[in-house]
Order: C-alpha cells, then structure tokens, then sequence
C-alpha cells in the first residue's frame, strides 16, 4: 500500500457493495472491466483534515460526500450518484459539478502518495451529458512529476462503461502546514 492511504472502518467486502455490477479497471496488463465483486485490491482512500471539503468533506451535508478507493496501480476509484440538485441540463448534472468530480479524483492521485498539492491549472471535454440520480464511475491516474508540479487525468464514464468527461490538470505541491497558517480567520471572513 503507497505511503500516506489510510483505511477507513469499513472492510473491503462492505465497500464493494458499493460498486455497480461490472467496474472499469486499469492494471498492469491494460484495461479491462471486471466484476466489483472481485475488486478485492481496492483500498479505501481516506483522510482526516477536510471534513468540510464539497467534494470529499464527509461533514459537508450539502457537498458530494465522494469515498475513494486505490487499486494496486495507484489508480483512484469511486463511484458517483448524484442528487437532483447538482442538475444543469434538465436531468443532467451541470458541468461544473462534473468538473469537480474529475478534479476531486485527480487530487486523491497526489493524496495516495502523502503529496498535498493545489489544482493550477485544469481542462475538461464534456463529451455527453452526465445522467442524474444513476451510478457513475469517476477513475483517475497520476501521469507524471516534474519538481513541485504533478499532472494527473480522469474520467467519468456511466454505468455501462461509456465515457461522459475527461479531465486532465496540473497541481502544484504546497506545505500544508503554511497553508492552513495563511487560512482567513472566521472574523476576518464574516467581515
Ligand atoms: C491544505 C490544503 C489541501 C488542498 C487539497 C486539494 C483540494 C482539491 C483540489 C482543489 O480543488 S484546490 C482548489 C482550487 N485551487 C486553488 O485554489 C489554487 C489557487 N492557486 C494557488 O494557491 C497557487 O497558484 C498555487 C499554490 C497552486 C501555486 O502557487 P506557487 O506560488 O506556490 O507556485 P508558482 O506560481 O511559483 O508555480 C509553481 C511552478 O508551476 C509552474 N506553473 C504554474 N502554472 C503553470 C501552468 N499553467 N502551466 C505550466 N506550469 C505552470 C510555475 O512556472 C512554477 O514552475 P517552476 O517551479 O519550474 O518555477
């Protein structure tokens, strides 16, 4: 298991009820889809300081509330069923929740390797709209590192495996350490 991937409490056979029927994979020899029933690498990806994030924050009541998983490629999985209220198109999700989905992904790829970083620069092709109220399949990859910068890709595909968005962005790694020093006290916000 990479440095920096907590397990959560639930046991790899409860997260894989999760999972739709058959999951998008990628692994050593290519990709392929496989039964969620034998995704038995997968491994809870969690972490304990952003419980308010919208994406991630599992105390944001209005947020996404996304749980990711790692395979042993260091690929980043989650599957998505998105409420009513994240609607854009009429019975689709609006395009910035699913840029959030692919940048919440591609952000995990950095956090399985104990890497905080900030998204800089991000693109996105909506290539079908992305149906409400149905399971999801968001994956993302970490592609490459070059000093404090990390680009990373990810996509959201449906149940069936078609591909509705990709995403691919550049991070920067920062100290989180000086980053929650220059946070914005409450006061300073409400004022
Ligand atoms: C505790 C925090 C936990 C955060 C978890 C992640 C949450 C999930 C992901 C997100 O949604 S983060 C929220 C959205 N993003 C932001 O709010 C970030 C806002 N931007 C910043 O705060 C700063 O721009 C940032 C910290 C990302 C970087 O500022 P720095 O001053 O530290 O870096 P700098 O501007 O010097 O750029 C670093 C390097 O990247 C290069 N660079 C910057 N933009 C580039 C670009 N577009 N293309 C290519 N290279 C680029 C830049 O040239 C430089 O190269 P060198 O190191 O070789 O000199």
């Amino acid at each position: 298991m990479p440095p920096g991937i907590l397990r959560n409490s639930l046991s790899i056979g409860k997260v894989t009820l999760g999972f739709p029927a058959r999951l998008l994979i990628r692994t050593k020899e290519g990709q392929r889809t496989v039964p969620s029933s034998k995704l038995d690498k997968g491994e809870p990806l969690t972490h304990t300081a952003l419980h308010g994030c919208f994406g991630c924050g599992q105390h944001n009541r209005t947020g996404l509330r996304l749980r990711f998983y790692v395979d042993d490629t260091g690929q980043i999985l989650s599957t998505v069923r998105l409420a009513g209220r994240f609607e854009g198109p009429p019975g689709h999700a609006h395009g910035g929740i699913v840029a959030t989905l692919l940048d919440e992904a591609m952000s995990k790829t950095n956090r399985a390797q104990n890497i905080v970083a900030m998204t800089r620069h991000m693109e996105v092709d909506y290539l079908r709209p992305v149906p409400l109220r149905t399971t999801l399949q968001l994956t993302a990859r970490h592609l490459s590192v070059e000093g404090r910068k990390h680009h990373c890709a990810a996509e959201l595909r449906n149940a069936a495996g078609e591909l509705l968005a990709t995403g691919k962005a550049l991070f920067i790694a920062i100290d989180p350490a000086r980053f929650q020093a220059s946070k914005p006290s409450m006061r300073a916000m409400k004022s």
